[in-house]
């Protein structure tokens, strides 16, 4: 099963990003997704290179945002694409089936489509609004959950979903109760002066209820 905790990376240059999901497996955080927008191919390529030795290093799941074509050369575990990204049933057939592939939703109809397409898990949002990401889609807050999760359990549709957007410690427990399985988050944890702490203290409520 997946980690309940996706760490989605920042920074404007390698360097940047490189510190900062450093960091984060410092930290703990086991699932990084390279999140380097805007950048030049070699860039990139460069920086998924060296994520992906690190993340062997700390034995932590590596996904590559947007680029399958990137993901597949540098032989990532995965990718998240969004919704004007390439199709999910498209993505699958390149990749197979031993690799991750994630999907973007801000409604219960993207993660049908989603499901039957072969996706492995749902970023779902945003919950709140966040700088981080351009262009959001409607805020959904603690009720768009509420409703989109009902309608997955009328449906068995059981995806694992993951909330994204603006997400902070306090806002776990009432998301857990609506039934999402996990968290993907950057700002919270780049910004974040004692990270180890946070990371411990976001898992303790994620895994709460978790019975191992
Ligand atoms: C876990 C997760 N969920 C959603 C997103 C957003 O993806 P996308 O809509 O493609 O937007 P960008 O991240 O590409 O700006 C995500 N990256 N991860
Ligand atoms: C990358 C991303 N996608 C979103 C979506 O709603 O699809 S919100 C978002 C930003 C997540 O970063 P932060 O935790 O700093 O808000
Ligand atoms: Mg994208």
């Amino acid at each position: 099963m997946y980690n309940k905790l996706q760490y989605i990376s920042q920074g404007n240059t390698i360097e940047e990003q490189l510190y900062n999901i450093h960091q984060a497996l410092d930290a703990g955080c086991d699932w990084i997704q390279m999140r380097f927008k805007n950048q030049t191919a070699k860039d990139t390529f460069a920086l998924a290179e060296a994520v992906k030795f690190l993340c062997e290093e700390y034995l932590a799941n590596f996904i590559v945002n947007d680029d399958l074509h990137l993901a597949e050369l540098i032989a990532a575990d995965g990718v998240h694409l969004g919704l004007t990204d390439m199709k999910i049933d498209e993505a699958r057939a390149i990749l197979g089936n031993t690799k991750i592939i994630g999907g973007t939703a801000n409604t219960f109809e993207d993660i049908q489509n989603h499901a039957k397409n072969g996706a492995d898990y749902i970023g779902l949002g945003p919950f709140r609004f966040t700088n981080t990401k351009e262009k959001l889609s409607p805020i959904l807050g603690l009720s768009g959950y509420f409703e989109i999760l009902q309608k997955m359990k009328k449906n068995k549709i059981t995806i694992p979903v993951f909330a994204i957007g603006g997400i902070t410690l306090k806002d776990i427990n009432p998301l857990m109760e609506t039934g999402i399985y996990g968290i993907a988050v950057s700002g919270l944890i780049t910004e974040n002066d004692e990270k180890e702490k946070l990371i411990q203290q976001l898992n303790e409520k994620l895994y709460a209820k978790v019975i191992v």
